[in-house]
């Protein structure tokens, strides 16, 4: 379904494309009063709805709204992923727009977030949004977050800097943002800074990307049909090898081991990532303290093993780009530089 959401201001705005997949900035509360309250239902509000709700957003560009998914974000699966970045790419591809915003809901953002920031080949603005309050709560966050997103998108300062993520007045790239708490506004955070504000409604920049990302990244939407299988495993004490088993056994190509600290693996499981690696499956070492990089060789024999390390990605990033990696390489080696590089 597509809509004109606006009709009325001049041409000259930068026409924007609207994807609207639901999540939170899409919820109705449930409770019958207005407070910030967890008691909501998320993706029911309908693009043209949430379009119509930010009166200043016509203002700002001419915007086009559609429908894509209705979804707790939860429930992306790889499918809607392919899906929703194969129409991203065939917005960004129209002349007739100048930048995509997609509104999503937050528990999965990062992910969905990374994935179109290195397979949509562009360098208009693409920039997510969401909302930590639904539309009903006293001091509900989407409208704002979703006015400056469309701001940014609409900037020219904007264009190839990658996939954005803006949320409570900052800017995020895809590579680095990750949510960082299950209720606050201030829910999103990128372990090397956001890359900069909205600043009275205008993108103000301090940082640039150094990774390879959107254009000039290898990886493109066009060329790819379906992901390979990876599955993420978490370490915590007394862990058992039969989550290993069973991902291998469901077929998975690659399996990222959340370790500790520093991607350690516990003693009693270190014969078992060579073996993995026998079977054809490639083992990637991660870590669950959230910041800092993981270092080949340190903690574990990865030459030995023939694992690979993260640098500094979190586990359900590395999960994509090693499904990404995996469409184009089955060699430890060149898989371990495609995690260097991006
Ligand atoms: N704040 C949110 O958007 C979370 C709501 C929901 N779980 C989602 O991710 O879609």
């Amino acid at each position: 379904m597509t809509t004109a959401a606006s009709t009325s201001a001049p041409s000259a705005r930068p026409r924007i494309a609207l994807v609207a997949t639901g999540g939170t900035i899409a919820g109705a509360g449930t409770g019958g009063d207005a407070t910030p309250s967890a008691a909501y239902q998320s993706a029911v509000v309908t693009a043209d709805a949430l379009v119509a709700g930010v009166p200043g957003l016509a203002r700002l560009a001419d915007l086009r709204a559609e429908q894509l998914f209705q979804i707790d974000s939860a429930d992306f699966t790889d499918e809607r992923l392919l899906q929703l970045a194969r129409r991203v790419a065939a917005l960004c591809a129209q002349p007739d727009f100048d930048g995509v915003v997609i509104t999503h809901g937050t528990d999965t953002m990062e992910e969905t977030a990374y994935f179109l920031h290195l397979t949509v080949p562009t360098d208009k603005p693409v920039v997510l949004t969401g909302a930590m309050r639904p539309g009903t709560a006293l001091a509900a966050d989407g409208p704002v977050n979703l006015l400056h997103a469309v701001a940014v998108a609409a900037h020219p300062s904007s264009a190839g800097r990658g996939v954005l993520v803006v949320m409570n007045e900052q800017i995020h790239s895809a590579r680095d943002v990750a949510k960082v708490h299950a209720m606050r506004v201030d829910a999103f955070a990128s372990p090397h800074g956001a890359l900069g504000l909205v600043v009275e409604g205008t993108p103000r920049w301090y940082r640039g990307l150094t990774r390879p990302h959107t254009r000039t990244s290898e990886f493109d939407i066009a060329a790819i049909d379906t992901l390979p299988l990876v599955g993420v495993v978490a370490s915590h004490g007394n862990m058992r090898r039969e989550l290993y088993d069973a991902w291998a056994s469901a077929g998975a190509r690659a399996i990222v081991h959340v370790g500790f600290g520093g991607g350690t693996v516990p003693a009693y499981l270190q014969a078992l990532l060579p073996e993995l690696r026998d079977r054809g499956v490639q083992v990637v070492r991660a870590a669950r303290v959230g910041d800092g990089p993981v270092i080949r060789n340190a903690n574990y024999d990865d030459d030995a093993a023939g694992s690979v390390v993260v640098d500094d990605q979190n586990p359900q990033r590395a999960r994509l780009l090693a499904a990404l990696a995996l469409t184009r390489t089955q060699d430890a080696c060149e898989i371990q530089q495609v995690f260097w590089r991006y």
